[in-house]
Formats: C-alpha cells, sequence, structure tokens
C-alpha cells in the first residue's frame, strides 16, 4: 500500500503530467540496488517528467530494473551491471547517486568518509567524461563531504558547473515540515520550514522563526524540536538495529527533490527548495558549501537565496554549525587534491 506521501507524490506528478507538455529527460540511478535506491526507482518511474530511467549498481540492478520496468508508465527503464557504468551514463541529463554504505547505530555519518569518498569520486569521474552536462544529485554521505568531493573531481576534469552539482538535504526539510506539523496540531503542508547549513547534526540549522507555527515554539519544546530535527537520522538508524538507515523517507525526499529540478529544468518559475550548492553564502567564512533556498531552472541552480532574518537561537545555531561545516568541506577536498 502506498504510504501518504507517496500517494500525494504521485497525484503532484500526474497533475504534472496532465496539465504540462513537458519535454522528458533521461534519468540515471547510480546504486540502484540499494535501500534507498530500490524505492527511489520505483518512485522516478512514476515520474512522469521522467522519459528513460538507466538503473546502475555493482549488483542487482537488473533485476530491480526488470521489476519496476512492469510498472504501467510510459518511461523506458533498462539495468546495467558493474561494468556497464559508461553504457549507464550515455545521454542521461540528471544523475541520482545513492551508491555507497550506510551507517549502523554508533556511527556518524562521517565514519562513512573512507568507504563513500572513493565511490563517489569514481562515479564522478566517469560522468564527468561519459555525461559532462549532467546534473548530479548526491545522497551519499557524508553529503558534506561527497558533495566538494564531486565538485573537485569534475574541476579537475574541467567541466565542473556549480549550477549542476547538489547535495540532496531534502530529507531535513522533509523532517522538520513533519515534526513541526506533530507538536503545532498541523498539516505538514503548513509547516514547511526553510532547513539550512550541511547535513549532519550541528551542521543542520532549521529555521523554524520563518514559519508562523514554528515561531510560536519556545523553551524546551523548541530544543527539543531542533534536536530531533537535526538528529532524525539517529533515530532511524537507531530503530533499523543495525540494518542501515533511512531509505524509504530517503527515496521519497530524493524523488520529490529530483521532481523539483526536473520542473525547472522543464521551464517552470519559482521551484525553490533548500539544496546544498557551491555558493558564496559564507564565503567570507571559508565555507564553499552550504544549504539554502535556491531557484530551480532550466539552467539547475538560477538563483541563490539569503538565508533570511534569524532568531537570536537560529544565530547560535549557526554559528556552532559552520565551523564544522567547514572541516566537512575541506576534508573532501583533501581526499581530491
Ligand atoms: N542525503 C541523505 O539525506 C541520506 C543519505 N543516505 C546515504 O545514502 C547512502 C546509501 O544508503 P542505502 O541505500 O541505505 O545503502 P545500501 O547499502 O542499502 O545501498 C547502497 C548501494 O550502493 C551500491 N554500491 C556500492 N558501491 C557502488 C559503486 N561503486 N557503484 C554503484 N553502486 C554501488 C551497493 O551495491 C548498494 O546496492 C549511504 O551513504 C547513506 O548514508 C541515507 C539516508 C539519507
Ligand atoms: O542518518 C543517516 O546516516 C542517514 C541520513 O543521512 C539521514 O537519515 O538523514
Amino acid at each position: 500500500m502506498l504510504t501518504r506521501s507517496a500517494a500525494r507524490l504521485l497525484s503532484t506528478q500526474t497533475r504534472a503530467f496532465s496539465t504540462s507538455s513537458a519535454r522528458q529527460t533521461k534519468v540515471a540511478v547510480l546504486g540502484a540496488g540499494g535501500g534507498i535506491g530500490q524505492p527511489l526507482s520505483l518512485l522516478l518511474k512514476i515520474d512522469p517528467l521522467v522519459s528513460s530511467l538507466s538503473l546502475y549498481d555493482i549488483r542487482g540492478a537488473p533485476g530491480v530494473a526488470a521489476d519496476v520496468s512492469h510498472i504501467d508508465t510510459e518511461s523506458t527503464v533498462k539495468g546495467y551491471t558493474a561494468d556497464q557504468l559508461d553504457e549507464a551514463l550515455e545521454g542521461v541529463k540528471v544523475v541520482v547517486i545513492p551508491a555507497g554504505v550506510p551507517r549502523k547505530p554508533g556511527m556518524t555519518r562521517d565514519d562513512l568518509f573512507n568507504t563513500n569518498a572513493s565511490i563517489v569520486r569514481d562515479l564522478a569521474t566517469s560522468v564527468g567524461r561519459v555525461a559532462p552536462e549532467a546534473h548530479i544529485l548526491v545522497i551519499s554521505n557524508p553529503v558534506n563531504s561527497t558533495v566538494p568531493i564531486v565538485a573537485r573531481t569534475l574541476e579537475k576534469a574541467g567541466v565542473f558547473d556549480p549550477r549542476r552539482v547538489f547535495g540532496v538535504t531534502t530529507l531535513d526539510v522533509v523532517r522538520a515540515a513533519r515534526f513541526l506539523g506533530e507538536v503545532s496540531g498541523n498539516d505538514p503542508k503548513n509547516t514547511v520550514v526553510p532547513v539550512v547549513g550541511g547535513h549532519s547534526g550541528a551542521t543542520i540549522v532549521p529555521l523554524l522563526s520563518q514559519n508562523a507555527y514554528g515561531k510560536a515554539i519556545s523553551g524546551e519544546a523548541y530544543a527539543a524540536l531542533v534536536r530531533r530535527i537535526q538528529f532524525g537520522g539517529d533515530e532511524v538508524v537507531k530503530a533499523k538495529d543495525g540494518a542501515g538507515s533511512a531509505t524509504l523517507s530517503m527515496a521519497y525526499a530524493g524523488a520529490k527533490f529530483t521532481n523539483a529540478l526536473l520542473r525547472g529544468l522543464n521551464g517552470e518559475k519559482g521551484v525553490i527548495t533548500p539544496t546544498f550548492v557551491k555558493n558564496n553564502v559564507f564565503a567570507d567564512k571559508g565555507v564553499d558549501f552550504f544549504s539554502s533556498n535556491v531557484e530551480l531552472g532550466q539552467n539547475g541552480v538560477e538563483k541563490i537565496y539569503p538565508i533570511g532574518p534569524l532568531s537570536a537561537e537560529e544565530e547560535k545555531l549557526l554559528e556552532a554549525c559552520l565551523p564544522d561545516l567547514k572541516k566537512n568541506i575541506e576534508k573532501g577536498y583533501a581526499f581530491v587534491a
């Protein structure tokens, strides 16, 4: 049975299908056989803005492709094995990367660096060579470091365009809306808040003061809500008890962000969402990448919005975020250098 969120996504996408004569797009998922990759492939198969789906993994992708390909939507699906990465990337416009290992209880996202850094670097090298104009959506953790790794790898290949490389932080935005909805007794569609910064612990900065219901939360309830948003990932890791981290909510968030990008690429105006991209928001503090609201358009990132007015508590959260984020970014850069 579809979750309510998935059903809403499906109905939104179906509406987009019936009202637009959009150009359609070839999308690749690298890591399609995994916990995120499988449901993400399913959700992309039902996105009418996807014309063709290219599913790659070092194991299992042809099976996932055969399964998903029976769904009665127009797009075509093909699976590729370990030695077929170049073929998988032929002609793709958007590449989503959930390849890599997930956390187990007791680990931080940074503990995944040693394994995932080289996976992401090698995949980015191939994308840079075969599909240099593709938009790359990085899900693999630690996002604060893997996105700089992708950027530097493409830079070295001479094909980096900051408008086309995105860290997917949508799950933080999804969680913030859901958790604020829960504590304030509202539908999450009315409790959307920007979440800025990065994607781990203290680098995740929810700007609750920018939503009327969020602004009304104070004291211990405020502290608990911020903590839950910052450490929502740990909640899932603990509950899964060694079986991995968020996969279903992440697939939803990944499909939601991909759909937002595709709408922008297709010329829709006013598609605005936070994402972790290279920008100048805190360049004066030596922080090259920062998630804040971005308008997505035909070239990818069209406009980066300032983070807006902050409460005193949010100023403190931001102060705690920036040094950690800077370290994570530098660690990613150093890996490629
Ligand atoms: N950005 C975010 O908000 C979130 C990120 N994640 C991250 O996403 C990543 C994937 O998580 P899961 O899907 O749960 O893990 P998983 O272990 O279930 O799946 C990962 C898949 O990647 C594949 N893979 C490994 N090396 C590869 C390579 N070189 N090329 C292609 N595929 C390769 C594996 O075969 C596997 O199928 C983890 O790093 C996790 O921390 C997870 C949740 C949220
Ligand atoms: O917590 C993890 O390791 C996975 C993740 O990034 C999240 O759920 O936000």
